[in-house]
């Protein structure tokens, strides 16, 4: 059985020697003839990535390119227009980071700017907080960096505390592609304000970064914000951690993003080569396929064995699930597909699920990622003699993973060197095309996303829902109102009234009368 199982994994363990990675997927439980007979349909997915590649409507739905490839080799892209963007934004992200840095651009009044805001959601906030979390050093980067990235008034408080008195030297860089997301705009309304109340002129700590002509580009140039930077509608959110969404913050903290750059494009021209055996992203998205039998049968946990990748599964969460959970294929058939993604870390993760991973329900297979650099510093100390809290580290991801394999929970293992800048380059692109090969084995559009939408217009109707109802009680001061009522007169849901009305009601915004019947329905509510 072991001398089986070293076989096997001598067989299915890729090690590229140029990145420096290995993928292992000997213990994924696929046949020996299973490669062979997804290789015409392996086929068919890099001749859509080549397509897409060289600037093919690959976002049918959108009538868009997809070019995030293009970003870290510009000389893929397909006019001279493009790639002109590409190189010209890259060079002034540097060039506006050296400037901050070295005080050239400082606040009004002279202030060198210390502190980052970086306000976004979703793709325009993932990619900045994983770089963030993996490649920041507290106290040695160049500024500290802070997020918004919700419409969570107590979350937008909490950093607004851990920034008081340092609004003078805060940057605020507002990222959001169409440049209409309200999460986001909330959050740059919320640090005006802020500035305001500190006598400050925010204008001129504010930066965007947003599509040409987007509310927020306009609002940029009305209000003259200290700059602008491009996004383009050929990057999606969930890639952009390469173009100016990612590249501007990680530079202002001082990250070395060509590094990042420079290890994305590594991992595209090893990625791009359609030879299924030696490509990592081809083989990963043939492990999801036979994992879940190309249906979203079985979630991915992602454990990475490093704090510092802790944010990896969050930001592969929006990536995989935001691409591949579709209700229709690229012929219109209803296929729901998806994989469902979570994860935090190992060894942590060991004490918390997964016990179920290993005794509970079987529907999900695991990604190890195992970081070959214990820390920075050259030398580790000893925990009992001759092992190093790093050996533990290893030890856990071993024992766990031969704890899954003996009950037959199947686990891929990604060995990487480090996290450095390159690293992390490397494994965004790595599942960047993972993810689009993926989309091209099961028929679906990876690069749109039309279900984000019912939410957002249902969140709409809300809003309108809570004008109506505080009209209807203004204009009958003192008057009581049942949410039903006062539904019903406002001509809404009597449900959402009530939400609406219990929300108003514990912030003060509306009286509540408790019904002396106790039943929480018959409460009143007035102005
Ligand atoms: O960058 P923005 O346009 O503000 O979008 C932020 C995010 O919100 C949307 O709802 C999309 O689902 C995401 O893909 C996107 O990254």
């Amino acid at each position: 059985m072991s001398n089986n199982t070293w076989q096997r994994f001598k067989k299915y363990f890729l090690h590229n020697a140029t990145l420096g990675l290995s993928l292992d997927i000997s213990r994924m439980p696929f046949p020996d003839d299973f490669l062979a007979k997804m290789e015409p349909a392996a086929q068919r997915a890099f001749a859509d990535m080549a397509a897409l590649e060289k600037g093919a409507i690959a976002n049918p739905d959108e009538k868009r390119m997809v070019g995030h490839y293009w970003l870290r080799n510009a000389t893929l892209a397909p006019t001279p227009e493009l790639r002109d963007a590409i190189v010209t934004t890259l060079a002034s992200i540097k060039d506006f980071a050296a400037k901050v840095h070295s005080g050239a651009i400082a606040a009004p009044g002279g202030a060198k700017f210390t502190q980052l805001l970086v306000v976004g959601i979703g793709g325009s906030a993932l990619g900045p907080q994983l770089v963030n979390h993996a490649l920041g050093r507290p106290g040695a980067d160049k500024m500290t960096i802070h997020f918004f990235d919700n419409t969570d008034p107590d979350g937008i408080d909490y950093v607004l505390a851990a920034l008081a008195g340092k609004l003078v030297e805060t940057l605020v860089v507002v990222i959001s592609k169409s440049g209409g997301t309200v999460e986001t705009r909330n959050g740059q309304i919320e640090a005006a304000a802020a500035f305001r109340a500190a006598g400050l002129d925010y204008t001129k700590h504010f930066v965007a970064v947003t599509g040409a002509d987007s509310k927020l580009d306009k609002t940029a140039v009305a209000d003259r914000w200290l700059a602008r930077f491009p996004m383009w509608d050929w990057v999606g959110g969930r890639t952009s951690e390469l173009c100016a969404v990612g590249l501007l913050p990680a530079a202002l903290q001082g990250i070395d993003i060509q590094a990042m750059l420079d290890g994305a494009a590594a991992m595209d021209a090893v990625t791009r080569q359609p030879v299924t055996a030696r490509n990592p992203a081809a083989l990963l998205a043939l492990m999801w396929h036979h994992a879940t039998r190309g249906r979203g049968e079985k979630d991915m946990v992602i454990l990475p064995y490093k704090d510092r990748l802790l944010l990896f599964s969050r930001y592969l969460q929006q990536l995989v699930m935001e691409s591949l959970g579709k209700e229709l294929d690229l012929q219109g058939h209803v296929v729901n597909q998806g994989i469902a993604v979570y994860g935090n870390k190992g060894s942590t993760d060991q004490h918390a699920y997964v016990q179920q991973l290993r005794e509970g329900v079987n529907n999900f297979f695991v990604t190890f990622i195992e970081v070959l650099k214990d820390r920075s510093a050259a030398a580790s100390l000893e925990v009992e003699p001759g092992i190093t809290a790093g050996d533990y580290l290893q030890g856990f991801y071993l024992g766990t993973r031969d704890a899954l394999s003996e009950k037959d929970r199947p686990s891929i293992t990604l060995t990487v060197p480090d996290v450095s800048p390159r690293t992390l380059g490397m494994l965004i692109a790595l599942y960047e095309r993972a993810t689009g090969l993926y989309a091209s084995l099961v028929g679906i559009n990876a690069y749109h996303q039309p279900g984000v939408e019912a939410g957002k217009k249902a969140a709409g109707g809300v809003i309108a829902l809570k004008q109506k109802l505080t009209a209807a009680l203004a204009a009958a001061p003192g008057k009581p109102f049942t949410a039903e009522s006062l539904a019903a007169q406002a001509g809404g849901s009597p449900e959402l009234a009530f939400k609406i009305l219990e929300h108003l009601a514990a912030n003060g915004a509306v009286k509540k009368n408790a019904a002396a019947s106790g039943n929480i329905f018959e409460a009143t509510y007035s102005a």
